[in-house]
């Protein structure tokens, strides 16, 4: 009997896996959240098992990466403990050419910017469907709003000519809750030309604690890409 792989998947394990294998002994690592990086957190607890791999610890951007890591024995520690993160690898879900990112397609992006962002080196891996020219062409800014501002927060995204909409939950009835306990609009811009400049404006509205735009912060992306049939890692660096 053949067993058909799927293709996407065969992508997000090798860059997952492949991110797993820049991290060295001693380093403090974030531990990004989704279906890729979990990839990366098994390869991590495979490469401590087997004695490739010493001394790291990890800093997990939710709950969900917190539980994989604990199941796969990756050591944990929080920012409270540390100074540095040596290298955050997180997913990501669109990419433009400028190596800025739309991320929290998983309700993470608000502890993902906070980790992401400290690492002295920033490793996105995704495959090769979340490569856009622009962002937002495939995918919503989610913005995470405290509870009690939904309401004047959507109005105000609706005056900067984005249409928002409560994220639901698909299996829970109602709306999504973050680790933070608040929820999440997902916006779609028409012109998202300059997403530096709309991050900071997002995050200005008062009841807004985090957008999903991660801008000039990446410093290495992996894609996950099917050549002859078989899963390869592209890397692009940061154009200095
Ligand atoms: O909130 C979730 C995160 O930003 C994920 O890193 C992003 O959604 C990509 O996830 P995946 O690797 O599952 O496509």
């Amino acid at each position: 009997m053949t067993t058909e792989q799927d293709p996407v998947k065969l992508m997000k394990q090798q860059v997952g896996f492949a991110a797993a294998d820049r991290v060295q002994s001693g380093m403090i690592v974030g531990l990004g959240t989704g279906s890729t990086t979990a990839y990366t957190i098994q390869a991590l607890g495979d490469r401590l098992k087997s004695g490739q791999l010493q001394d790291i610890k990890g800093v997990p951007t939710s709950f969900q990466s917190e539980v994989l890591a604990k199941q796969y024995g990756v050591p944990l520690t929080t920012l409270d403990e540390i100074d540095r993160i040596d290298v955050a690898i997180d997913g990501a879900d669109e990419v433009d050419p400028h190596l800025n990112l739309i991320k929290g397609g998983g309700a993470a992006h608000t502890r993902e910017k906070v980790v992401d962002y400290l690492a002295a080196q920033f490793i996105v891996v995704v495959d090769s469907s979340k490569m856009v020219d622009k962002l937002g062409s495939t995918f919503r800014v989610p913005i995470e709003v405290i509870p009690m501002a939904i309401a004047p927060v959507t109005r105000a995204i609706e005056k900067l000519g984005g249409k928002p909409e409560l994220r639901m939950g698909i299996r829970k009835a109602g709306p999504v809750i973050t680790d933070q306990g608040n929820m999440v609009i997902d916006v779609q811009f028409d012109n998202l030309d300059n997403p530096g400049e709309l991050e900071k404006t997002l995050n200005n509205i008062p009841g807004v604690l985090e957008n999903g735009l991660f801008v000039n912060c990446t410093d290495l992306v992996l894609v996950g890409e099917i050549q002859d049939g078989k899963p390869v890692v592209r890397e692009i660096f940061k154009q200095s």
